[in-house]
């Protein structure tokens, strides 16, 4: 895992176009179809229990992202996820707010246990939580970990049987062995609603052309991290600062992908 490698899936993102279907939170479904559209891959938002299913059979990722959720939405879910799975689409799951609610938690869990998703995106309260490690959550925010992040994170894409990719500062991508650290972000992307969910589009997006999910999720945490911090070169706050981070997610090349991504394998 390299900085070509991510290179190589941002082109291969721009000419594929992947279709990504989302099932996602009413806060910020805008944000995530557009920044899909600026990853270079297509969005769509298909959440009625009767057509989850069906859409996702166009699709070449599906997103679950539980921000809003509510039990129809969840029932939506698993439609759509075992779809996928039968047809070898790959699933991303964002448990946004696990730990918050009994509701939440328990969602992710059951999702976790009735679909199999190649990649668990959360922050590192959400992961905490689920890795079982003292991970703690308020609203949707992380309040941090009790432990060591990597050893965390391990621990739950071993326990959860995903490649877990744990948002923070420092990215750390899982799948219980393999560790790849992303060292690309800017402090901004704290500042803003939605940063999270849009992060699990741009992975969506990667890991519908990559072979391994645990190679997509890191170069497109790398390629959303490096438009972060070109967007905060000229941001005067977090409203400006959105505004850029689209545009040079858009303007991002694989040349200054390559050049730019900050990973580490451990
Ligand atoms: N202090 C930071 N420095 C650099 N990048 C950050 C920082 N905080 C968050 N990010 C980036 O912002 C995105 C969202 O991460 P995070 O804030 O952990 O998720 P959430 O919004 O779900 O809580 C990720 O791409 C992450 O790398
Ligand atoms: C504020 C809020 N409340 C429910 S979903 C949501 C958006 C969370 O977005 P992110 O976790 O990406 O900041
Ligand atoms: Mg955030």
């Amino acid at each position: 895992m390299d900085a070509k490698i991510c290179a190589a899936l941002l082109s291969q993102v721009r000419e594929t176009r992947p279709l990504v279907h989302h099932i996602t939170n009413t806060v910020t479904i805008n944000d995530c179809a557009n920044i899909t559209i600026c990853a270079g891959a297509a969005p769509v938002m298909a959440e009625a229990a009767e057509e989850s299913a069906e859409m996702v059979a166009a699709a070449g990722v599906l997103v679950l992202n539980i921000g809003t959720l509510n039990p129809a939405q969840v029932e939506s879910m698993l439609l759509a996820g075992k779809r996928a799975n039968e047809l070898g689409v790959p699933v991303v799951l964002d448990p946004v707010g696990a730990g918050a609610t009994a509701l939440r938690t328990d969602a992710v869990l059951r999702i976790l246990k009735e679909v199999k998703v190649a990649v668990l995106k959360g922050n590192a309260g959400e992961i905490g939580v689920l890795a079982g490690a003292g991970g703690k959550v308020r609203g949707v925010d992380s309040c941090g970990l009790a432990g060591d992040p990597v050893e965390t994170a391990k621990a739950c894409a071993l326990a959860t049987g995903t490649v877990v990719a744990m948002t923070d500062e420092t990215d750390v991508v899982t799948d219980g062995e393999r560790v790849v650290l992303v060292k690309n972000g800017h402090a901004m992307m704290d500042r803003l609603s939605g940063t999270g969910c849009m992060a699990s589009s741009v992975v969506g997006s990667f890991v519908a052309v990559a072979d391994d999910p645990l190679v997509g999720a890191a170069a497109a945490l790398a390629a959303f991290g490096r438009a972060g911090e070109q967007a905060a070169a000229g941001a005067r706050g977090p409203y400006s600062f959105r505004t850029a981070l689209f545009d040079e997610l858009y303007a991002l090349t694989p040349e200054d992908l390559e050049e730019e991504a900050r990973l580490e394998v451990v």
